[in-house]
């Protein structure tokens, strides 16, 4: 399995309504696995051919036997990862295009049966085969996180109470991290689906209220898969556990293309940051194989949050596939161009995927060690009587779990803040406000410079009292977690399932079934309206439901009446975002949109 290369797949998919209003031309063609665009304005310039693991024609209908649905997608790469996943790999799936060419639909896709895209199906496919073992040695356990990274910040989809940025950690051991980013066990289909809800809601919640839309941003949805074998002679068990990541990147366009200006070009330069960098760790990846002379650390992995949290999965431990989105259209010529060069480079990385065997065990032998390293350092450096007391008071490190990482401080915590060791940028200390927007942003340039003092796995000899104090803690906290039992982390989930229902009531964006009535509910008179818009570009409709009656939007009344599950009629005038030329597309709505209704229910 060494050495494997990224899998890469494109896939075109059929004109929107805006291109067939245009009268678009279609310039991709496919051939078996190779994909051909023509350029529509130098029809002499000759056609390109790309030549791909999998070239995806989904322009068409299912009628036509060249057509590709998700389901076969999802048998082509997300069965093959989710089997690299039961063999004990990380694996990774993310999607790349332009905004509006069909990253959302391959990786999520639609609740509809047929439309679902590879992430439910994979987690689908997940449960159906643990559910078929009949071994009683063998157990497993499922956790999920789902993360946003927006303008180089990270935003938890999961856990309500996480409503600012989180920061980008580094742990010598473990690598890059997000630190309390919330990892929710779970246990069946059903729960992962609602997790899934929960986290698209509040991705599109969160940009409706930042004015952003969530094609801006980049969606990371993480399974940590374990599979616990007992061995009956012993009564020992052993471990594997696999890291199944799935990605939807922001948009590619560039922000010439897409209009954007002010804040909104501002905006894309920070996207376009995470994506420029991905593009060049791809490259650099790319020629370290071709010269195999440069080395690994040349790669740029730290100037970017998402590719510093991808860098496993872009030519490290783990079987990785890129699926690129195209769209059909002419006028989408030099993106889609762009797109199938970005996928075409991507095709020459290879990673050194190895089995995680047993990791917990390893981990915390390593993880123990090095708070000895930690402790010896503190005690040489006379802070013994503080050693003394976190030794006398804390069980966590050497007796289980203490409690549930992340709750309250720790003896040790309490102790180094008591002796005034609160290093500058280490843990909240115990009863400091949560940590706020713009405080402690994940900034890849705080990243760079942590980098330049303290390379990876540097031993603890030369750092400071400060820092020891720090990664004392941080390795204090990642042990309680690890050493967390299944009940305790079932536990965690409930609570903020819990959490998150109430706060999405109090928001007033939760479904109330009262005789039929479906919508958004107001209960503290906050928004009535949510707009659950994907794409600025395709101007459909903008607006989703509300709650009937009039409702006051910036300069526009908004009329909704319904009838049942139904919104008879919708009276509005809106302004969209740019087009793609810049101007703003206007354009009134009135009559029964049923397709409004449709999207709503996506909600629930
Ligand atoms: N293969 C496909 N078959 C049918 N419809 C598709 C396909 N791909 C995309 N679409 C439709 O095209 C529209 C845009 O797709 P999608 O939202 O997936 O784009 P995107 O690349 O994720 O955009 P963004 O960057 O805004 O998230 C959606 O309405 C989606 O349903």
């Amino acid at each position: 399995m060494a050495g494997a290369s990224v899998k890469v797949a494109v896939r075109v998919r059929p004109f929107n309504s805006r291109e067939i209003g245009r009268n678009a031309k279609c310039v991709i063609q496919m051939q078996g696995n190779t994909t051909c665009i023509s350029n529509p304005k130098q029809p002499k310039d000759g056609a390109k051919n790309f030549t791909f693991d999998y070239s995806y024609w989904s322009h068409t209908t299912p009628d036509d036997p060249g057509f590709t649905s998700q389901t076969q997608v999802y048998k082509d790469i997300g069965e093959e990862m989710l089997l690299h996943a039961f063999e004990g790999y990380n694996v990774c799936i993310f999607a790349y295009g332009q905004t509006g060419a069909g990253k959302s639909y391959t990786m999520m896709g639609k609740q509809e049966p047929g439309q679902e895209g590879i992430i439910p199906q994979l987690c689908e496919d997940l449960f159906q085969r643990t559910g078929e073992n009949t071994d009683p040695d063998l157990t497993y356990s499922v956790e999920v996180s789902y993360m946003e990274i927006y303008c180089e910040r990270v935003r938890d989809l999961l856990n309500p109470k996480s409503q600012g940025t989180l920061r980008v950690r580094e742990h010598p051991i473990l690598g890059p991290y997000v630190e309390d980013l919330s990892k929710l066990a779970v246990t069946g289909f059903t729960d992962i689906r609602d997790l899934m809800d929960a986290g698209n809601k509040a991705r599109t919640v969160a940009a409706t209220n930042m004015n952003e839309t969530s094609s801006r941003s980049h969606a990371v949805f993480t399974i940590v898969f374990t599979q616990k074998r007992r061995d009956q002679m012993t009564s020992l068990d052993t471990e594997k556990v696999s890291k199944i990541s799935l990605v939807d990147l922001a948009g590619s366009e560039r922000a010439d293309s897409s209009g954007a200006k002010g804040m909104r070009l501002k905006e894309g330069a920070n996207i376009n940051k995470s994506l420029t960098t991905l593009g060049k760790v791809i490259s650099a990846l790319a020629e370290m194989q071709s010269s195999k002379k440069r080395k690994s650390d040349f790669i740029p992995y730290r100037d970017s949050v998402l590719t510093w949290l991808l860098k496993e999965n872009l030519g490290g431990n783990s079987r990785t596939a890129m699926i690129a989105a195209l769209s059909p259209a002419d006028i989408n010529y030099e993106e889609t161009l762009s797109t199938l060069r970005y996928a075409d480079r991507a095709k020459q990385i290879r990673c050194n995927a190895v089995i995680n065997e047993d990791p917990n065990a390893k981990l915390i032998r390593e993880l123990k060690a090095e708070v000895e390293r930690l402790r010896n350092l503190l005690f040489s450096q006379g802070l013994q009587e503080l050693l003394d007391n976190a030794v006398n008071n804390n069980n966590n490190i050497n007796n289980g779990p203490g409690g549930v990482a992340g709750a309250s401080p720790s003896p040790l915590q309490l102790a180094l803040t008591s002796n005034g060791i609160t290093p500058e940028n280490g843990p909240a200390p115990p009863g400091a406000e949560p940590v706020s927007e713009g405080d402690t942003p994940a900034d890849p340039d705080q990243l760079i410079e942590d980098g330049e003092e303290r390379e990876e796995g540097e031993s603890t000899e030369n750092i400071s009292k400060e820092e020891a104090a720090e990664r004392l803690m941080e390795t204090e906290k990642i042990i309680a977690e690890l050493n967390e039992t299944w009940e305790e982390k079932l536990r965690k989930t409930e609570s903020i399932r819990l959490e998150r229902e109430s706060l999405l009531v109090e928001m007033g964006v939760s479904i109330k079934e009262d005789g039929g009535t479906l919508g958004v509910f107001s209960p503290k008179g906050t928004p009535h309206l949510v707009n659950l818009n994907e794409d600025p570009l395709m101007s459909e409709c903008l607006l989703y439901y509300i709650k009937e009656g009039v409702t006051r939007v910036g300069q526009q009344d908004v009329d909704i009446k319904l009838s049942g599950q139904f919104i008879k009629e919708i009276h509005c005038v809106f302004v969209s975002e740019t087009n793609e030329q810049g101007e703003a597309a206007r354009k009134s709505v009135s009559g029964g949109h049923s397709g409004a209704v449709s999207r709503s229910r996506d909600l629930r």
